[in-house]
């Protein structure tokens, strides 16, 4: 069965869908361990309240960056993770962890991509420059996560309306309504893929 590991700066929404679907058993996976660059992130409590191994890893506490990287792949591997989850992680991947888990690397990201991505395009920033670029639609992508910012191939993405009226407030909640149900699905025919030998 396949080990996650969650990566995750704030509540880790995504995360948590995973892992309830896992313990329903609609997902042949198992959450192994969860890291947080942010040591008061609810996401990091709510790893330890579930008995999840989790380690608050950042910049903080591995100033250089080189150093973070390797703590970051040194914790994954600890806990034999062969597929990492991105769930709301606001900082850029290192190469040491990108090269040992190439092509098993998730994030989910809240627009359609390839549009509103790349440095600088997270949370509220992104539905920001949706409503402000006259969008029709929005909807969230989940992606393989590669070097450059938010450029892996697509693996699913939900389709929002977003209305003349949108608030910043009232597009975030209908993406992020959809994020759970879309990285789930996503995860299960990534697994599918990844367990068929040869694949
Ligand atoms: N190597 C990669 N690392 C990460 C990727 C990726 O595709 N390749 N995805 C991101 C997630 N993400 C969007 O989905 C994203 C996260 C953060 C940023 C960003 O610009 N961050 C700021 C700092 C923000 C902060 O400190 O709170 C920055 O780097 O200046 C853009 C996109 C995760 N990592
Ligand atoms: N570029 C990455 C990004 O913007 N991710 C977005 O951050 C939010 C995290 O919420 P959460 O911490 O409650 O899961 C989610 O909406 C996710 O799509």
């Amino acid at each position: 069965m396949a080990r996650l590991g969650f990566l995750a700066s704030h509540g880790g929404s995504g995360a948590r869908a995973i892992a309830q679907a896992c313990a329903r058993g609609d997902l042949a996976a198992q959450p192994a361990a969860l890291i947080s660059n942010n040591g008061s992130s609810s996401a990091l409590a709510w790893a330890r309240e579930e008995g999840l191994p989790a380690a608050h890893l950042s910049g903080t506490t591995h100033p250089d960056p080189d150093a973070l990287d390797t703590a970051i792949l040194g914790f994954l591997r600890q806990h034999s993770v062969d597929i990492v989850i991105l769930s709301g992680y606001m900082k850029v991947l290192g190469p040491k962890v990108l090269a040992v888990y190439a092509g098993r690397i998730l994030n989910i990201h809240p627009s359609l991509l390839p549009k509103f991505g790349g440095q600088g395009m997270y949370g509220d920033r992104v539905h920001q420059a949706v409503i402000d670029a006259g969008e029709l639609e929005s909807g969230a992508t989940v992606h393989l996560v590669t070097a450059g910012l938010d450029e892996g191939p697509v693996l699913a993405q939900s389709n929002v309306p977003v209305l003349l009226t949108d608030t910043l407030e009232g597009l975030r909640n209908r993406v992020q309504a959809t994020e759970g149900k879309l990285y789930v699905k996503a995860l299960r025919r990534f697994l599918d893929e990844w367990e068929r030998p040869g694949s």
